[in-house]
């Protein structure tokens, strides 16, 4: 889950002096041990940086382009040129991959991003602190294998941090969690190791909690547009609605997608398994395979949670996230069909009340 590049990178002073095009764009030891070196100059990679409706932009070392869109092919991808300077369909194994599924009748599966390293999910200590919603956020982060890192913004406007921190810590070891005012030069040294050469962020969470600030407080430039310049605006429209990859001079990559920002929850199976190891691990020892943890006998899970040994408040979070991914990655018919049932339960329920 946890991967470390570092050992394969130079140190920042030489990369600031050597930065390449492609380091820019993010590129990595993982991309380049897929080509050969005769790969590299005969087809060279290429990153998608734009997805529009019919066409892409591709930028690599001295190329920069628009071509027609290439099935499969997301925001983040890398591709190969070839030799007569079309776009082959070979798009490298990814790193990460965000993805989700359509809400039409069909329910395809949609790529959203890939090759993310880091995903910053941002909340503000104030209303907007939700743990529910952190790890619904850290489970989709799992299930793309991004690694999550939780970025506590608008810490001016508290007294004390401790607690919103303590709860944070609480969700995961794997999460480190960050307290900063976004505004101010703090997140430049507490988020530097995650936003360096060869690196792609991304900023998660909700509207206003300051994701757009971070983004521009990390790259020194407006890459994305902040609240307060989308209100001056006179339509009132969000800036920022295609799908894009920004590229931060002698830095990293932050790739920004209007369908990343609203939080997603679809098939992330694997994710909430991840971030809920323990329960996960404890419900195998179920004596009922199908076991609600609640008043079954033989229940490992409630005797762990009777002996302390597990919040009840988090099982309770943990039930919850795996029955709404359930619902969620149930396709429409499964959906009506169990809607249905469930019409007709509390219509019954309603007859037996009346009589
Ligand atoms: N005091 C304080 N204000 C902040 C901080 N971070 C962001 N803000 C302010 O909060 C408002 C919203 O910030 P944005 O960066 O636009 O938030 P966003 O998450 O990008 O919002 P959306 O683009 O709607 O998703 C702006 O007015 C920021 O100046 C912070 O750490 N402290
Ligand atoms: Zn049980």
């Amino acid at each position: 889950m946890t991967r470390d590049y570092s050992q394969f990178m130079p140190q920042a002073k030489q990369t600031e002096v050597t930065l390449s095009t492609l380091d820019t764009l993010g590129w990595q030891p993982f991309f380049s041990q897929q080509l050969s070196i005769d790969d590299m100059t005969n087809t060279p990679p290429v990153r998608v940086t734009e997805v529009h409706r019919t066409v892409m932009r591709v930028i690599g070392q001295g190329i920069d382009k628009t071509i027609p869109s290439v099935a499969d092919a997301t925001v983040g991808d890398w591709l190969l040129l070839s030799a007569d300077g079309t776009y082959s369909d070979t798009v490298l194994n990814r790193k990460s991959l965000m993805k989700r599924r359509a809400p039409g009748s069909d329910r395809a599966v949609q790529y959203i991003a890939a090759n993310i390293d880091t995903a910053f999910i941002v909340t503000s200590c104030n209303q907007d602190f939700n743990v529910a919603r952190l790890e619904r956020y850290i489970a989709v982060a799992f299930e793309a294998e991004i690694d999550p890192v939780i970025v506590l913004t608008k810490r001016d406007l508290v007294a004390d941090t401790t607690d919103f921190e303590a709860q944070a810590r609480s969700i995961s070891d794997l999460v480190p969690v960050i307290a900063i005012d976004a505004r101010s030069d703090e997140p430049k040294a507490k988020l530097a190791e995650w936003c360096k050469p060869r690196r792609t962020v991304a900023f998660l969470g909700s509207s206003g909690v300051g994701k757009s600030t971070l983004a521009n407080t990390m790259a020194d430039r407006d890459i994305i547009a902040t609240q307060g310049i989308r209100a001056a605006d006179d339509k009132g429209r969000h800036t920022t609605t295609s799908r894009q990859l920004h590229l931060v001079p002698g830095g990293f990559a932050v790739l920004d997608t209007p369908g990343m920002r609203e939080l997603q929850m679809t098939d992330v199976t694997a994710g909430i398994e991840d971030l809920f190891s323990d329960l996960q691990e404890l419900s195998t020892q179920c004596k009922f395979r199908d076991c609600a943890h609640e008043t079954e006998p033989g229940c490992a899970v409630r005797a762990a949670m009777d002996a302390g040994d597990i919040d009840e408040a988090r099982m309770r979070r943990w039930k919850k996230l795996v029955a709404e991914d359930a619902y969620n990655s149930a396709t429409l018919i499964q959906r009506r069909a169990r809607d249905k049932a469930f019409g007709k339960l509390v219509r019954g329920v309603v007859k037996e009340k009346k009589r």
